[in-house]
């Protein structure tokens, strides 16, 4: 295994302490592999930790930490904490955040963000959270994507969701499907696409990825009979992007893209709305897909699924979307200039 000061050191958010977040990261980090590529940090609470260990079988200790440079002198495999709450039992049930869980949520991605900032962590990576709590607690964010473009000041940030079958980019994010037509602007196509190629040719390699965009409506609109989203809004957005020498190609009929991108004849797709990109992605991809936030000036990963509340505490929600998320962070934060 390199020395730890070789190995870059990540951020691991516990996510809603009520749902499967602190399983799936024990679950995660009892895989030597992890360790072998990264020097990890969990940020979030000790009794929710302790209790994920004990759930999850696991023999490894947990050693809460002072700094977080402290983690990298933590031996023998035991879990590096950097406390951030101290939640009581009742705080702590199973699919019932309360405030204080959705406080603590907030305060751990805030913390992991200003690490990142700092140039303290080379990435985070964040376990899944409940909206609808931190919302409860006073915290109005759509959800960490929107609270982390917010945190690092940018407003051209892109959700991408992406496994090796598919890559998917939206347009609108976390909203309600009444509002989507509206929102859909010529500006938040074109961001959405800029933003996807620089994302894709870094996870890709690729100078020049070949990106479809996708209509809004059913068969692209038909001519205006099911809708004119494609005339007037994404097919100048894309004439636009073509013009900066980006490969984007569209507006295509959502119903059939996903099947020629999955075998490859894209690199990326930009989707208008959540469930029209994701559907597919989680589809292909929900045991090892990871979600990306690009756009932003640190490195963000995520698991792509939820709380699981129906899972929690059984041990038995899998971890192969947290262990794609860290590896992942750890290939943008080794392959990243100036990365340590
Ligand atoms: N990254 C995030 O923070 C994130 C992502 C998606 C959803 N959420 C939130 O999670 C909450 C619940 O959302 P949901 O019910 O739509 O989705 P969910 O992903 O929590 O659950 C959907 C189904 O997938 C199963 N599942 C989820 N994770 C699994 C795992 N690791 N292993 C095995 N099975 C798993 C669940 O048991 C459930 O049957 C919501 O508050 C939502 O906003 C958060
Ligand atoms: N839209 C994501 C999904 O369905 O997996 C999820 O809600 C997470 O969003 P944030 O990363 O913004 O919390």
């Amino acid at each position: 295994m390199p020395d730890s000061t070789a190995r870059p050191l990540i951020g691991i958010t516990m996510g809603d302490p009520c749902g499967v977040g602190p399983e799936i990261i024990v679950t995660a980090l009892a895989d030597p592999q992890v360790r072998a590529h990264c020097v990890p940090l969990v940020i979030g609470d000790p009794a929710a930790l302790e209790r994920a260990v004990r759930v999850c079988g696991s023999a490894l200790p947990i050693r809460v930490v002072e700094s977080v440079e402290e983690a990298r002198r933590v031996e023998n495999g035991a879990i590096p904490l950097l406390t951030l709450s101290r939640l009581t039992e009742d705080e702590l049930r199973y699919g019932h955040p309360g405030l204080a869980a959705g406080t603590a949520v907030y305060d751990y991605i805030r913390c992991a963000t200003e690490l990142c900032l700092q140039g303290r962590l080379a990435a985070m990576v964040t376990a899944p959270i409940s909206k609808e709590a931190m919302n409860r607690a006073g915290h109005h964010y759509p959800g960490h994507t929107e609270l982390l473009a917010e945190l690092c000041g940018t407003d051209s940030y892109v959700m991408m969701l992406a496994g090796d079958q598919l890559r998917v980019s939206l347009v609108t994010i976390h909203e309600a499907l009444r509002h989507v037509p509206s929102l859909i602007s010529r500006e938040r196509v074109l961001t959405t696409i800029r933003v996807t190629h620089e994302g894709v040719r870094l996870l890709t390699g690729k100078e020049r990825p070949r990106l479809a965009v996708l209509a809004l409506n059913p068969h692209c609109g038909e001519g205006g009979m099911f809708g004119d989203e494609e005339a007037s809004v994404i097919a100048p957005a894309i004439r636009a992007a073509r013009d900066e020498g980006i490969d984007a190609r569209g507006p295509l009929s959502a119903d059939t893209l996903f099947h020629f991108a999955r075998q490859g004849e894209y690199d990326g797709v930009v989707a208008m709305y959540h469930d029209q990109g994701l559907i597919p992605l989680k589809l292909l991809h929900f045991d090892d897909g990871v979600n990306i936030t690009l756009g932003l000036p640190i490195i963000r990963t995520s698991v792509d699924h939820g709380t699981a509340y129906d899972l929690a505490g059984t041990g038995r929600a899998s971890s192969r979307s947290m262990l794609a998320a860290i590896a992942m962070a750890v290939d943008m934060a080794t392959s990243s200039p100036g990365s340590e």
